[in-house]
């Protein structure tokens, strides 16, 4: 599975992550909390390969991916979902998950040019991965509807088939439950528990404490950049320094 060692980013002057020691524990749903500017972003930017560390090593399945971009990321198994305003609102939801995987796994420029047998066997790859990351997700690749027109939590299904349709072995889930109400996110966490019972890992940002506490397996709590605890939700629940970050910093329910 993915871990980092005394991984780091450097913006300017600011320490944005800085000499976090963690790894993904595999099979199951890891949690990365914190409060606002902690660096929960920033530490998913860096471990899907859309920043490059200042500091520090990134190992995935044994392999060195320190400076290993996205693309190549989603090619070894670690994919992220983006928030619902990146999806083409206009298009239907088959098409935002062809485009999605075409995005994320593109062919040369030469394949596209001159289509390419390959090519040609990677479109009918995409279309049976879209369509088998639709069903798991509970959604028709037959809906013809704008993605737009779908309410805030089929949304966010549309965003994680994107993901599980580049073959993942990690999914990296940026703040699930954001903008969704109470009902909803229900359902995203029995979605999120099936994933990991089909044998994904998954990872994920998220503020809605009651979540974290009730889906997670695992929790890494940054702090300023820093690690500053990890562990199963009981000891995270009741670890001074976390309480203590929380309470000192503006924490967002
Ligand atoms: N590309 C960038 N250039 C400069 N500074 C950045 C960049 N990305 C993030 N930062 C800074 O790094 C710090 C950590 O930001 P980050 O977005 O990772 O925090 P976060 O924990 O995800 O916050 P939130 O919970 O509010 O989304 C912040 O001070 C932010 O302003």
């Amino acid at each position: 599975m993915l871990s980092v060692e005394n991984l780091g980013i450097q913006f300017g002057g600011l320490k944005a992550v800085s000499g976090v020691n963690y790894s993904v524990t595999p099979g199951a749903v890891n949690a990365v909390i914190g409060p606002n500017g902690a660096g929960k972003s920033t530490f998913f930017n860096l471990i899907s390969g859309f920043y490059q560390p200042t500091s520090g090593r990134i190992t995935f399945g044994g392999e060195d991916v320190t400076r290993m971009p996205a693309h190549k990321m989603a090619t070894r198994g670690v994919a992220r979902t983006f928030q619902t305003t990146s999806l083409f609102k206009e298009l239907p939801i088959l098409d935002n998950v062809l485009q999605g995987h075409r995005l994320r796994m593109r062919s040369g420029i030469w394949d596209a040019i001159l289509r390419t047998p390959r090519l040609r066997s990677e479109e009918r790859e995409a279309r049976e991965r879209a369509a088998f990351a639709l069903d798991f997700v509970g959604l028709s690749p037959r809906d013809p509807r704008p993605v737009g027109m779908l309410t805030q939590e089929a949304q966010k299904r549309v965003s994680i088939a994107i993901a599980l349709a580049t073959d993942p072995k990690l999914v990296l889930l940026d703040e699930p439950a954001a903008g969704i109400n109470p009902d909803e996110t229900e359902g995203l966490v029995r979605l999120i528990r099936k994933m990991v019972d089909q044998g994904y890992t998954v990872c994920l940002i998220e503020h809605k404490m009651n979540m974290i506490m009730n889906i997670s397996d695992h929790i890494m709590v940054l702090h300023h950049g820093q690690k500053i605890a990890e562990g199963a939700p009981r000891e995270i629940q009741g670890n001074p320094a976390v309480i203590e970050a929380y309470l000192g910093g503006g924490h967002r329910a």
